[in-house]
């Protein structure tokens, strides 16, 4: 019945202040005042529907992400609101759209690698989306390899403009967010050439349509590469293919005749290439950026799992009816809490770990602007990996959301098969797990000499564990005499092991941190614990060989962890209702706030377009004929 709220017996079963942990969450009071403010905003605002997107063609779905682009843009200027509500708004439409790099990359690009005089020339542009921007580094022929890139930038010293160009087919740029059928500019990477020297690869903001009709400008050649996995999902997103025919382009991001650099290098007006003395990566600094943010995302998008498969296995009963009795609720198996509780524990760790990251990348940053480059590699290292660990972790976490829910998990209702849809390329872009991970090994093998120095500091014993973890698993691999490139399998698996030791040591932190509100701590270290010890039981052989721990410790191990699952059992409603969502953001019915499950599943089932109809569009073509043949066959 509508009204009722069917999770009730569940939400008094709570032992800890639920709205201190939507606190915790969402990071302080004025955060979760914003989330919660806009989230409901968004939710009660019919411009902003999302539930018939399944039912759309591709033109008619990317048409809708226009409008809703628009609206949202609209209601952004008419509110006043602020950078922060306004990136608060685009989050919870929850629809990839060519804002996502308009303001997640073009923006953070020109802020964090442009001239003083091109971020006044763009940012206000930008700011009021008088030009709207991609990023468009990747090509068909190279992605990962960004030092293979083959679009050119030719300096003409004449002109004092640069010459952009698509050499080959490969070279033709392909997948940037935005670019296919919106972006006006875009930031485009590409090898300068200055008097016929090569200086590898840089950024421009070069100009793609007009901004009186959009047609692609002369020497431009522009389009959408196709659908993409799934059907909504990712297909509201113009990903795009173009190509360069010696194109001038006089605005260089890393470079500018008359403006001095701050770091990075530049042409003067006489065509001589100034290389700075900074390191030649920070033309990757805005990948460094998004990584980060994509783990914060992470915690996002694993949390809206784990809401919708908690909340109906509270709601699911399936077996064990004693003397008529109702059936057991599913969440009550050990098998289906063995399954599910690590993904909530993980969903808290993947928050935490993202607060941490945003403030290692706000340090860098910092350091950057004084010349200190001393902490570079670790950003590099901890945003590659930790943006490997987290979006690995969730996407396959998702997936066993939707098997933790059964049948009903497949269905697009469920919100289940479009979160997945849309969130695995997080695994690819950005930046291959596995290439981002090949970094991380990198890291290490420099580093190696410096865990045992940490192995000593004092640590609580987890981090210990996980830190002897790392260490054995790198003196395996390093003792061996053979190539990175030989071993590179077994250090990926140390890479994983590091950035798992970060997590954890980072959720230990955080609880060591005054946490308020009634019981709130206790179920975060109850969280923590389970995290921790869960990666234990998974990867007991690398523990185990570092004698570390012995087998009678793994035992424990296994018996606390299923002592922490009943622990957590009456308070995962709670801990899931802690992460805030709406009913329109989670766009589940099977995690719908009230529980109220089959009503709507049966309501919604007749919404499908394919009932409009009682008898379907082909019977009489296809059907009819079928049923009445007058076929004779011996076998019937
Ligand atoms: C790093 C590579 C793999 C290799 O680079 P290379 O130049 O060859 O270097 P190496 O030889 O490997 O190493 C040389 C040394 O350099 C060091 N190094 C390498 N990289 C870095 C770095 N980044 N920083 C610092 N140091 C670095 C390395 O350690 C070596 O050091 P040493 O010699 O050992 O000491 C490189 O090729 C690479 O990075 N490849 C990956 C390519 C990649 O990531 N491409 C991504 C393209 S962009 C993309 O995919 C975009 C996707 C968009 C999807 C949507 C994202 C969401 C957007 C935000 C969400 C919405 C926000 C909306 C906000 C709002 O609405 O308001
Ligand atoms: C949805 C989506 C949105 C995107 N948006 C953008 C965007 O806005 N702008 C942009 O510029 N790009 C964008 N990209 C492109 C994205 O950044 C690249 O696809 C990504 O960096 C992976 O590169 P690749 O495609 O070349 O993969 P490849 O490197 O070709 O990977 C193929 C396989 O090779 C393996 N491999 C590659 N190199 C090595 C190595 N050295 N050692 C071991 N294994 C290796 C990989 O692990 C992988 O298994 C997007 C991609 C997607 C899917």
């Amino acid at each position: 019945m509508e009204g009722v709220d069917h999770l009730a017996h569940e939400r008094n079963k709570s032992e800890f202040d639920v709205d201190a942990m939507k606190i915790v969450w969402a990071g302080s009071p004025h955060a979760f005042d914003v989330s919660d403010r806009i989230s409901k905003l968004v939710a009660s605002d019919p411009g902003f529907r999302k539930d018939n997107r399944s039912t759309l063609s591709r033109k008619e779905l990317f048409k809708n992400t226009l409008r809703k682009a628009a609206y949202a843009w609209k209601t952004i200027v008419d509110l006043r609101l602020s950078e922060e509500e306004a990136a608060k708004l685009r989050f919870y439409v929850d629809e990839p759209a060519f804002t996502d790099l308009h303001w997640g990359m073009f923006i953070p690009a020109i802020k964090g690698q442009g001239t003083e005089e091109q971020q006044q020339k763009w940012l206000p542009l930008a700011y009021k989306m008088q030009i709207i921007g991609c990023y468009a580094q990747t090509e068909l022929g190279h992605g990962s390899n960004v030092q293979g890139l083959e679009t050119t930038a030719t300096f003409d010293s004449q002109t004092d403009e640069f010459i952009i160009h698509s050499p080959t087919l490969t070279s033709s740029k392909w997948w940037p967010g935005g670019l296919g059928k919106v972006a006006t500019h875009a930031i485009a990477y590409a090898r300068l050439i200055v008097g016929g020297r090569e200086h590898g690869v840089h950024g421009f903001i070069v100009q793609l349509r007009s901004l009186e009709d959009h047609s692609p400008l002369l020497g431009i050649t522009v389009g959408d590469i196709g659908m993409k996995f799934g059907n909504g999902a990712y297909n509201t997103m113009d990903n795009g293919v173009l190509q360069f025919d010696h194109v001038l382009d006089v605005y260089s991001i890393a470079f500018a005749s008359i403006a001095v650099m701050l770091w990075v290098s530049q042409v003067t007006c006489e065509g001589k290439y100034k290389q700075s003395d900074v390191p030649r990566q920070l033309v990757y600094g805005t990948m460094v950026y998004v990584r980060q943010t994509i783990v914060a995302d992470a915690s996002c998008a694993l949390s809206r799992a784990v809401c919708i498969a908690t909340r109906y296995s509270a709601v699911r009963r399936q077996f064990g009816s004693q003397n008529g009795g109702p059936e057991t609720q599913v969440i009550d198996y050990k098998t289906q809490q063995s399954r599910l509780f690590p993904l909530l524990a993980s969903a808290y760790a993947f928050r935490f770990i993202g607060e941490w990251l945003k403030w290692l990348y706000a340090d860098v940053t910092q350091r950057l602007q004084a010349n200190d480059f001393s902490t570079l590699p670790e950003a590099h290292a901890c945003t590659a990996g930790l943006k490997s660990l987290t979006t690995t972790a969730t996407a396959d976490g998702i997936e066993e959301c939707r098997k933790l829910c059964g049948g009903h998990g497949y269905l697009c209702s469920s919100g289940l098969p479009e979160l997945f849809a849309v969130y695995v390329p997080a695994c690819t872009y950005e930046g291959d797990n596995t290439v981002l991970l090949l970094q991380v090994a990198r890291f290490l093998m420099k580093t190696v000499s410096q865990l045992g120095s940490r192995l000593s500091s004092k640590k609580p014993v987890g981090t210990i564990a996980y830190m002897t973890r790392v260490e054995h698993l790198m003196q395996c691999r390093c003792g061996v005499q053979r190539g990175f490139a030989e071993l590179s399998a077994d250090l990926v698996e140390a890479a994983v092991a590091h950035c798992q030791l970060i997590v954890v040591s980072k959720f230990i932190e955080k609880l060591q941190q005054e946490i308020p509100g009634k019981g709130v701590k206790q179920q975060l270290e109850v969280l923590c614990n389970i995290y921790a010890l869960f990666l234990l039981h998974k990867h007991q052989g690398d523990f185990l060989s570092t004698g570390c721990i012995t087998p009678k410790h793994a035992a424990l191990a296994n018996d606390e962890l299923r002592s922490l699952y009943s622990q957590v059992r009456p308070n995962a409603i709670a801990l899931v209702d802690a992460f805030n969502y709406t009913d329109h953001y989670l766009g589940s019915i099977l995690g719908c706030y009230d529980g109220n499950v089959y009503p709507k599943l049966y309501e919604a089932a007749w919404k499908d377009p394919l009932n409009e109809s009682v008898v379907p569009d082909g019977y009489h073509l296809y059907i009819r004929p079928l049923l009445k043949q007058e076929i004779r066959t011996a076998r019937l």
